[in-house]
């Protein structure tokens, strides 16, 4: 739905431009040709040009005669009504300033700059004077394409022939060049392409989306499954019946997940690929699909968090596959949940949101329970497939020297799956080689010298590494502490350690170790996962990355090395965490149907533990219910509102200072019927020289949180580089 009549500002008028700069509204002169409401514009500032948003009547009574004019309004869609709002509510419910914002939804290159064109060649009006075999390709494939244009160089590539021949039939006249624009409309989806024959659950769970997108307006869906019972081709549903209505839809997957097997089951689907929308794609097609986005001219739209800031001309569905996923929440600059504030975007622009998930969020589980959210379930695996049978292996009565991690039992269940020629998993959530390097002469544990934290020994590198600010060093052979000679030693495991444990144990197995850092793009990590989905790895051994969403179809065993790992953590999500990743690490397995039925063996000291207990008897409502009751007991989210304070300095005594100060001045929290706790030091107390405060502010779940705290910071003036963040909701307590 566009605005029918956007507010034309005649020449010289007073208008009110939102920069992306701090100043945020100021008032300029509408330029000689007029402007739109929600058009870009470029205007001065200082010496400087910037970008702005034209936003609405100027509202300053600055002299008219002193005001500047706009420079030049760009050559881009305006931002409907709808999207500006969006940006509003959302700048509001952060607390982020609007002009971050604005910069948030400008995050595409070049665009001040005129559309740039390119030279392409079309169909000419003339027959070449002397037909050639090479020539009849090239006209071939301009047939083929139903005479589409293309640059000279793709089409005689295409065609298998060389420059020259596509630069003869342009002189002849049998092509035509010409300039056309550089952004390109994206092919067109059909959404009346048969899908693959539905299973019966999935195909209620899509008529129940249909019917929802077809009646209009907004509204939000839990679509649980279980993993692999086909949630995507369930939604896939939605997106084509959105297209239909000819909206526009997005679909957002966690950053790492974006495959290529999922481009290939859109194509299959639609008949062409969808937008992308991620940190893989070049500057030219970020470009392009931000205008495209804009002007209409894409039907579906996949991406990572930031598309959701996207300029959508008419946005009709959101999916929000692997909701619960915590790369969801952006924790720098502007702290955002790409799912909370899908809801919101949906709510604005009339549209419908899918939340899938296995395991969803206990905020979107409980906002289902409460009849919020519509929910949708998918109970079984898809086809033959069963879902994987749970043990424990207690590592209490299991024989495991020190500085070994792969129980006998484990290890023969690998080796089994050695034999059959199967695919094994080895899960351990932490990366490197060792967590810990200690010195057995003083007791001394390597730490970083910019941050409160260990350094971490990767192997495959050969450096110690901070998992906080990155930073690396050679692996020391001296203690720096005590200058002793040799006794530096790894204490415990990350996934390389496994590696190497498997490498002694398997000595004939190819095994494949997948952890973020051993990437240097997410291009290669893709191509990684695709290599083990269909290449010859025995056995992988990896961290979180290998439990989102990928099908490994020989896959069918997997081992969680620590189950405990996440257990013991004082944060609130702790069990919810665990329980979310063993579910889904496990979920990996056994997912071809007609094939071998998964297993998936959790190592474990607490067999007897909650959660431990909840994943094995797949008790997952039972597991819901009882954190549910536990969060409400505690007034915590979503039963009670949550909003983290950051505040960091390089001098201790300033940030603490500062810390009193506003802890003192806690009137405003308090009349909105919040209270304060902390200030406390950051359990990371430090990073990059910066000494870490946090306070944390809990309120019932009517409180108007947001405005007590604006008011709340209001007065107060942070001394010189101090950093204040607020994190409404925050999922991290470091
Ligand atoms: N209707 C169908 N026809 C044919 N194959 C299907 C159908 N539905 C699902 N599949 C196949 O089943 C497998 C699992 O489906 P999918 O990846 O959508 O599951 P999922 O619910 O997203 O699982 P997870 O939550 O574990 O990621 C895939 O290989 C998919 O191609
Ligand atoms: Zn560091």
């Amino acid at each position: 739905m566009n605005d029918s009549t956007p507010i034309h500002f005649p020449p010289r008028s007073r208008i009110a431009v939102l920069t992306c700069e701090p100043v945020g509204l100021l008032d300029y002169l509408a330029p000689e040709g007029g402007v739109r409401q929600g058009q870009l514009v470029l205007v001065p500032l200082g010496p400087r040009r910037v970008l702005g948003l034209v936003w609405g009547e100027g509202a300053g009574d600055f002299d008219l005669s002193k005001l500047r004019m706009v420079v030049r309004v760009l050559d881009a869609e305006p931002f409907s009504t709808q999207f500006r709002d969006f940006l509003t509510r959302a700048a509001d419910y952060t607390l982020t300033p609007p002009p971050l914002m604005l910069r948030m939804a400008t995050r595409a290159p070049d665009l001040s700059q005129p559309p740039a064109a390119r030279r392409v060649v079309v169909p000419g009006n003339k027959a070449p004077q002397r037909m050639t075999e090479a020539r009849q390709r090239v006209l071939d494939v301009i047939e083929q394409y139903g005479g589409a244009s293309f640059a000279p160089s793709e089409l005689a590539q295409l065609a298998g022939v060389g420059a020259s021949v596509v630069k003869g039939l342009v002189s002849q006249g049998a092509l035509a060049e010409i300039q056309a624009p550089r952004d390109m409309p994206y092919a067109r989806l059909d959404p009346s392409l048969p899908g693959k024959p539905l299973a019966a659950d999935q195909q209620s769970a899509a008529d129940a989306l249909r019917a929802a997108i077809a009646k209009g307006g907004y509204g939000t869906t839990l679509l649980r499954g279980v993993t692999g019972s086909g949630k995507t081709e369930v939604y896939l549903e939605a997106v084509a019946e959105c297209l239909a209505q000819g909206r526009q839809a997005l679909v957002l997957l966690p950053e790492i997940a974006l495959s290529a097997e999922f481009l290939d089951r859109v194509e299959a689907r639609f008949g062409a690929r969808p937008g992308e929308w991620h940190s893989g794609i070049t500057r030219t097609e970020r470009r392009r699909l931000w205008h495209m986005a804009g002007r209409g001219d894409v039907g579906m739209v996949v991406g990572a968090r930031s598309a959701l800031f996207l300029p959508f001309r008419d946005l009709g569905l959101i999916v929000v596959d692997e909701e619960h996923d915590s790369s969801y929440k952006q924790e720098d600059v502007v702290f955002y949940s790409a799912r909370d504030m899908s809801v919101l975007r949906a709510s604005v622009s009339g549209a419908h949101v899918v939340l899938a998930s296995a395991t969803p969020s206990l905020e979107s589980w409980v906002n289902a329970a409460s009849g919020k959210y519509a929910r949708l379930d998918l109970r079984s695996r898809y086809g033959e497939a069963e879902l994987p049978e749970m043990a424990a292996i207690d590592l209490r009565s299991e024989d495991l020297p020190s500085g070994r991690w792969i129980s006998p039992t484990l290890a023969g269940a690998v080796k089994a799956r050695l034999e059959r020629g199967e695919q094994s998993l080895l899960f351990l959530n932490r990366r490197g080689f060792a967590p810990v390097t200690v010195c057995r002469a003083c007791g001394e544990q390597i730490a970083c010298h910019q941050c409160d934290a260990r350094m971490v020994e990767h192997r495959f590198q050969n450096r110690l590494v901070c998992h906080q600010c990155g930073e690396t060093r050679p692996i020391p052979t001296v203690c720096p502490s005590c200058q002793i000679e040799g006794k530096l030693a790894p204490i415990g495991p990350g996934v390389e350690r496994i590696a190497d444990e498997v490498g002694a144990l398997f000595p004939d197995a190819k095994a494949t170790v997948l952890s973020s850092d051993l990437f240097h793009s997410a291009r290669a990590l893709k191509e990684a996962i695709a290599e083990i989905s269909e290449g010859d790895t025995d056995i992988i051994i990896g961290t979180q990355i290998v439990a989102k969403g990928h099908n490994f179809p020989r896959l069918t065993l997997v081992g969680v090395i620590d189950s405990d790992l996440g257990l013991q953590g004082a944060d609130m999500r702790a069990a919810e965490r665990s329980f979310q990743l063993m579910r889904q690490v496990a979920g990996r397995a056994g997912r071809q149907s007609g094939k071998a039925p998964g297993v998936a063996l959790l190592q474990t000291h607490q067999p007897d533990h909650a959660v431990i207990r909840a994943i094995l008897s797949g008790q997952d409502e039972a597991f819901w219910d009882a954190e549910a009751g536990a969060r409400q007991a505690a007034g915590m989210p979503p039963f009670g509102r949550l909003a983290g304070i950051i505040l960091s300095h390089p001098d201790l005594e300033v940030v603490a200072g500062f810390a009193r100060q506003l802890a003192a001045n806690a009137g405003p929290l308090v009349n909105a019927g919040a209270q304060l706790w902390g200030p406390a030091p950051a359990p990371i107390a430090r990073v990059r020289g910066r000494h870490r405060m946090r306070m944390l502010v809990h309120a019932p779940r009517q409180a108007p949180v947001q405005a007590a705290i604006a008011d709340w910071l209001a007065p107060h003036r942070p001394p010189a580089n101090l950093r204040l963040s607020v994190d409404i909701d925050p999922q991290s307590f470091l």
